[in-house]
């Protein structure tokens, strides 16, 4: 659905050009939530705003449903935005135009008749719930509100993709998850492509099916979400992942590490992280590992969650016993899929 191949963008600036994107390459495919994440500045609402082009890109090609956009016309490409609805962080709604006349807006710039724009617009009303509000100003609703206004406004032309820049950024925890079903909701039922740029990993945890990481300008990791949250490779995508996982274990499981170690009779001690996701979380792992490999198992630390329908578990454990059979049974697990990280507990 969209192809952004070899995008750079530079911006002029006072101190000299800014390379804000330095060859983008990314594949999105129609119907997908797609996640791109990154912190503040690394380049996301420039490469949002390269998918439309609102920015044109200095270097690169976006392809959007088929079609090279760099290489439209003006009113071709007026045309071809109308396939592409975007949601603000801002929500950027006009204050003296009505819950209903927001919605509107694009289609009355379009010069659809009235009677068309009711009927297309009542309907996506019902959809994000604000029928009841229809004639209420900006100014006499919540964030949670607007926010569904920007959204039934993003939808008023049909589009086939929705891009959201941050569009959670500027509401509660509550109201956040609800806006994220809501974009959930649409990508299920009008079949939509999502892309949705965000700095907050909780947000792809919701509703993204795939993310890339994006750092400096560069897309540094990208996967399906339930792999890059069991193997983040790049230490960006680990700090940003921490909010939800913490990547290092507690100081106190550390201590209670090296303890169990000073008391160990013969044999060896290792302290293990396991990850594993999928149909993996509801197999036995631990129990084989007792029993088919006669090691002596502490659980100290750990998390199961789940995303999109998947559980997901890390778990910390200090394994003892003979140290062929420790190699052994790390050795098994890793041919299984779950990931084995032999953690040191110096200093
Ligand atoms: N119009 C502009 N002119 C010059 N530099 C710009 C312009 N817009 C963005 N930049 C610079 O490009 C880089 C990427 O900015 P961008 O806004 O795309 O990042 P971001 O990831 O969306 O950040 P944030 O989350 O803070 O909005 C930054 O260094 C920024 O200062």
């Amino acid at each position: 659905m969209i192809d952004l191949r070899g995008i750079t963008q530079i911006y002029p600036g006072p101190q000299g050009p800014v390379e804000a994107l330095r060859g983008i390459d990314l594949h999105i495919t129609p119907g997908e939530v797609f996640g791109i994440i990154g912190r503040s500045g690394a380049g996301k609402s420039s490469l949002v705003r390269v998918i439309n082009l609102l920015n044109r890109p200095t270097r690169g090609e976006v392809f959007v449903a088929g079609r090279d956009l760099t290489l439209l016309n003006d009113a071709d490409l007026r045309a071809a935005r109308r396939d592409i609805g975007m949601v603000f962080q801002h929500f950027n709604l006009l204050s003296s135009r009505t819950v209903f006349d927001n919605a509107a807006l694009p289609l009355e710039l379009a010069g659809m008749d009235k009677a068309a724009i009711r009927g297309r617009v009542n309907p996506l009303l019902e959809l994000v719930g604000l029928s009841a509000l229809a004639d209420r100003y900006p100014a006499q609703i919540s964030g949670g509100q607007k926010q569904r206004v920007g959204i039934a406004r993003a939808l008023a032309s049909r589009p086939k993709v929705l891009l959201s820049d941050e569009a959670t950024s500027a509401l509660d925890p509550e109201t956040t998850r609800s806006i994220l079903a809501l974009l959930r909701q649409v990508n299920k039922e009008l079949g939509l492509t999502v892309v949705l740029i965000t700095h907050q990993m909780q947000v792809i945890k919701q509703v993204a099916d795939r993310v890339a990481v994006i750092d400096a300008g560069r897309i540094v990791e990208q996967g399906p979400v339930i792999d890059v949250f069991t193997r983040p490779q790049q230490p960006i995508t680990k700090s940003l992942i921490d909010e939800i996982v913490p990547q290092e274990l507690p100081a106190s499981v550390l201590d209670h590490v090296r303890h169990l170690s000073g008391q160990l009779q013969g044999g060896v001690g290792q302290l293990l992280r396991l990850s594993y996701s999928g149909e993996r979380a509801y197999q036995p792992i631990l129990s084989r590992l007792i029993r088919e490999h006669g090691l002596d198992l502490s659980i100290l630390h750990g998390q199961i969650d789940e995303i999109q329908d998947q559980t997901f578990g890390s778990l910390a454990v200090y394994a003892s016993g003979d140290g062929a059979r420790l190699q052994n049974a790390i050795a098994q697990l890793r041919g299984e899929g779950v990931v084995v990280e032999e953690v040191t507990t110096e200093g």
